[in-house]
Order: C-alpha cells, then structure tokens, then sequence
C-alpha cells in the first residue's frame, strides 16, 4: 500500500469465520465483499495457530491486492509482519500501541478499537492511525463487557477528540437498516467530528450475497455524506467555529513545511511559516526529496521561478507516499506555452491535495479563459464563472481548489465558498498569493481530517492579518505593510485565535 494516510475507510470489512455460511467460503465471500466496493479488510482469527494464519493471511492479501485494497491484522503483529500486510488493529488488551509502533515503525497503519472517551484520548496521543469506535450495537459477534454505546455514545467520543487528525470508524451491530442513523447520527453538524466509516462484520461476511450487501452499503454511505454536506449548507460554522482549533493544531504539531518555491518570495514565505508556528525548509537538492518528505507535515510546490521541474515532481510523489499534502501554486500558469506544459506535468505526474491560484491561473487550468500578464492576474471574474471553474478542478483532480482576488472561492467539488476578508494592498505587495499557498499548507499540514477546512481557514488568517496590518498607526504603504502583515500572522495565531471568529466574512454558495 503507498501511501497510508490516504486510506478510504468508509466500507471497512472485519472477518469472522465463524459467520461464513456453510455453502460460502471465507475466501470467496471476501472476495464477493471486495467486488462490491469494500475498501479496507481486517483479517480477525481468533482461535486460529500462527501457520495457518500466516497461510491465510497470504491469501487474503492475494486479493486485496489485487483490488488495490489495505490489509489490515487484528491483534497478531508477528502475522501481519509475516506476510507484510499493511497494518495492524489491537484491541485494549493486546498489545499496547506504544509497543506495537516501536515494532511496526511508522509506514504501517495501527487501529485501536476504543469505548469511551479516555481510551479514545489515550489512543490519539500515542499516534493512533485510526480508532474503531465500539461497540455501538448489541452484536452476535463477541459477548458484551459492558453497554452498548448507541449512536449518541459514538458521537461524544468523536466530540472528545475534536481536531484529531486520524480516522475514526464505527464498529458493532452495523447492518443496512441501521447504517445511516449512525453515519449521520455520530458526526456533530457543522464539525470535523465526522465517522470516516463503518468496520462490519456479520452483514456482510454471513450474507448470501456479500456483494449485493456491499453495494448497497456504499450507497447507503454516499447518501450519508450527502445528508451531512446539506447539514451544512445553510451555515458557515462548520468553518467558523473550527478556527481557533485548527490554529492550535499546527501551533501544536509544528509541522515542517517544505516548499520548492520561487527565489522571489522564499524568504517572505519563511517567514509566515514560521510565524503561524510551522517549521519552514526551502530544500531544492533532489538527493534529500525522499528523506524530507518522510518528516515532512506538508509540501508547496510553486512554479514562480521554475528551475529543476523533475525534482520537484519527485519531491511531490515521495510526499504522496508518505501522505502528506501537497499544495500546488500554478504561477503564471496560464502566461506562456512552457508553464502551462508543466502545469499538465505537475498534475499527471503527481496527486495534489490543494491548487490555490490567482483568477488567471485557476481559469486557465480549467479552460475558462483566464487572463495573465506574467505572475499577475487580469481582468475581472465573475462569480459564476468563478463558482465553475473551482468546483470542475476539484472533481476532476479530486482536491481542493482555491482561486484568490478580490473575493476568494475555495470549493472541495461539492462544497463551494466565498471568502471576502483581505485588504486590497495584498495585490501591491509581490508574492501575497505564495504567502497564502504557504499559509495553507501550514494549515494543511496539522488539520488533515479536513483539507477544505484547513484551506478556508489558511485563507483567512492572511486575508484577516491584512486587515489588521492595515489599521496599525506604522503602516504606510506596501514596505511597512509586509512587515506588519507578518506581525499580524504571528499575533492572530499566538494571540488571539479569535480574531478569525469575529472578523470572518465568509459565504457558502453551494
Ligand atoms: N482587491 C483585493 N481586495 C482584497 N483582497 C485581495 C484583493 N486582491 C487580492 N486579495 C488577496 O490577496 C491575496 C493574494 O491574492 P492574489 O490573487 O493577488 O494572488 P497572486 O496573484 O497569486 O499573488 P502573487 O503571484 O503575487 O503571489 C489573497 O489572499 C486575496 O484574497
Ligand atoms: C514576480 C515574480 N516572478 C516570478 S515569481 C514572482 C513572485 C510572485 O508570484
């Protein structure tokens, strides 16, 4: 599996062969569960002798792998080393996670199945990949030490650990009747307490046709996720009050931001970064790409000044792999034959997380036009144009796309915003669109759970420090304002977080 920070947990199937019907297979109803759409298997044997299991395990990883599917253990490290699966589940009683990290490193996936608040913290402070929430139901699969959690039970332990960057997935008595009370039912309205999926084991691997099962949960789980999006549509709070804590999460991860970016704005965009409590590194040498990217938080990739185009597609792809964010700042994207070849080569040749371009870059990228005068956008946007042009990127490059001006569109394909914040003298300063990509990243880098969040709100912190730039009694004009636009980074992040709250001007479109 490349890249473990990106798995899909939302059709998590843990086996039970007890539950195979006596016509079945476990091995064929697997692979019945993988054709309709399972995308994660967790191979749970009990009773089952070390042999034999690692026997068992090289099967079952035949075909997940041949679906492109993560493997996943329970409990027997020594098993999922044996046949290199791609990550382990304990269970409060195996053993601890500290432990089991030191065995596995950190390329493997590690789930903790957690029932109540304090083990969920516990499992999050010690670097859990995910967390399996349960047992939310009664269930015919293991006798219940203690209740049954419900739907609000899941809900309160997602709240307990608000901003968590992991995963989190729902286990125990889930069956099609009841999946869609709890996709709903367990995320906060307007939170990045969200459940990434559902971990089942009996509806599926006991049915008669786990592929009919199957197809019909992962309807079940987009009709979800389309409740809670128009849970959010007529509110901007899911952004708003996730401000504060996501300025704390990189004030607390520190994450190291590294950006190929160009030799005009480096040392400004240093600078933000270090001022909103992220750790910059300006490394262009493609012999440390690999070695960066495995201690990286996030990446920027800005093609201002391109120099050495092959390095930086290597530095993109290594940070793909170990899941990081890669944030592409297309500069003078649109402006001449050679960068708009390398725009293409950026996007075929790596997955991007986040494009934030000016109105010429993003129009041009989308084949809406989109007019350039080297580095610096022209013309006027309208808004519908606009709208299109982010929400048609982002689904066909599956990220989040931003488009900054005079307002600012941000839109992750189904979820489209405005931001009105900023001072018009961001425009008079060079490289005020590679402070915001830098910035994003930052954001991007510490709130992972949520890239269009982390995106809004990278936005706003520069667009508000301008604001607030701009009314200190020093600032004259661009020279002073830029250094009071870092100042104001540094003081909105270390001080006053609020700000963000009180001053954002923000607009859902649709
Ligand atoms: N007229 C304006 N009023 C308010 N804010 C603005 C205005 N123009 C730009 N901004 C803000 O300035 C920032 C940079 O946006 P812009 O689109 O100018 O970037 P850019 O062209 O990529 O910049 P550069 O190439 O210099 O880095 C954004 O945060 C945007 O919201
Ligand atoms: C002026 C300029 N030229 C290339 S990059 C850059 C900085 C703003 O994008």
């Amino acid at each position: 599996m490349a890249n473990h920070k990106c798995v899909d947990y939302s059709l998590y199937l843990v086996t039970d062969s007890s539950l195979v019907p006596s016509n079945a297979t476990l091995l064929g109803q697997i692979e019945k569960a993988l054709l309709g759409g399972v995308t994660l298997v967790q191979l749970r044997e009990k009773e089952m002798d070390t042999g034999p299991f690692i026997e068992l395990g090289k099967k079952v990883k035949a075909l997940t792998q041949k679906h492109q599917v993560p493997l996943i253990i329970n409990d027997r490290l020594d098993v999922a080393l044996a046949i290199d699966a791609d990550g382990v589940h304990i269970g409060q009683d195996d053993m601890p996670l500290v432990e089991a990290r030191k065995i596995l490193g950190h390329d493997k996936i590690i789930g903790v199945s957690c029932n109540n608040e304090e083990e969920a913290k516990k499992a999050v402070e010690e670097g859990a990949d995910y967390l399996g929430i349960g047992a939310v139901w009664f269930t015919s699969t293991k006798s219940l030490k203690k209740q049954p959690l419900g739907v609000s039970g899941v809900r309160r332990i997602l709240e307990s650990i608000d901003g968590y960057n992991g995963y989190s997935v729902a286990i125990g008595g889930i069956n099609l009747n009841n999946a869609k009370e709890l996709m709903v039912g367990g995320s906060t309205k307007g939170s990045t307490c969200t459940l990434n999926g559902l971990a089942i084991v009996s509806a599926i691997i006991g049915a008669s046709d786990p592929k009919d099962v199957c197809e019909k949960f992962t309807s079940i789980l987009k009709e979800s996720t389309k409740s809670l999006h128009q849970a959010d549509r007529n509110t901007v709070d899911a952004i708003l009050t996730h401000c504060s804590k996501a300025i704390k999460n990189v004030m607390t991860a520190t994450p190291m931001v590294h950006h190929i970016t160009n030799n005009v704005v480096i040392n400004d965009n240093a600078n933000a970064t270090l001022a909103v409590g992220a750790s910059p590194i300006m490394s262009t040498n493609r012999v440390e790409m690999e070695e960066l990217a495995k201690m990286n938080g996030a990446m920027v990739l800005n093609m201002g000044t391109l120099n050495d185009i092959d390095t930086m597609i290597l530095a993109a792809q290594a940070n793909n792999r170990y899941g990081n964010p890669v944030v592409l700042d297309p500069v003078g994207g649109g402006a001449t034959t050679f960068r708009k070849a390398v725009v293409q080569r950026f996007i075929n040749e790596a997955r991007m997380t986040i494009i934030k371009g000016n109105g010429g870059e993003i129009l041009s990228m989308a084949n809406r036009g989109g007019r350039s005068r080297g580095v610096d956008s022209l013309g006027n946007v309208d808004e519908q144009t606009a709208v299109l042009a982010v929400k048609e990127l982002a689904q066909k490059h599956q990220c989040i796309v931003a488009m900054t001006g005079p307002i600012d569109y941000v839109s992750d394909g189904v979820r489209t915003y405005a931001i009105h914040n900023g001072d018009p003298i961001l425009a008079c300063i060079t490289g005020s669109g590679c402070m915001v990509t830098s910035i994003v990243a930052c954001f991007a880098a510490a709130n992972r759970s949520d890239y269009l969040l982390a995106t809004m709100i990278g936005i706003l912190t520069v667009n508000i420090a301008s604001e607030l730039a701009m009314q200190r009694q020093e600032v004259r004009g661009p020279g002073t304002f830029r250094s009071a636009l870092i100042d104001e980074l540094y003081n909105i992040t270390h001080k006053s977080p609020d700000a963000l709250l009180q001053f954002a001007n923000i607009r859902y479109i649709s």
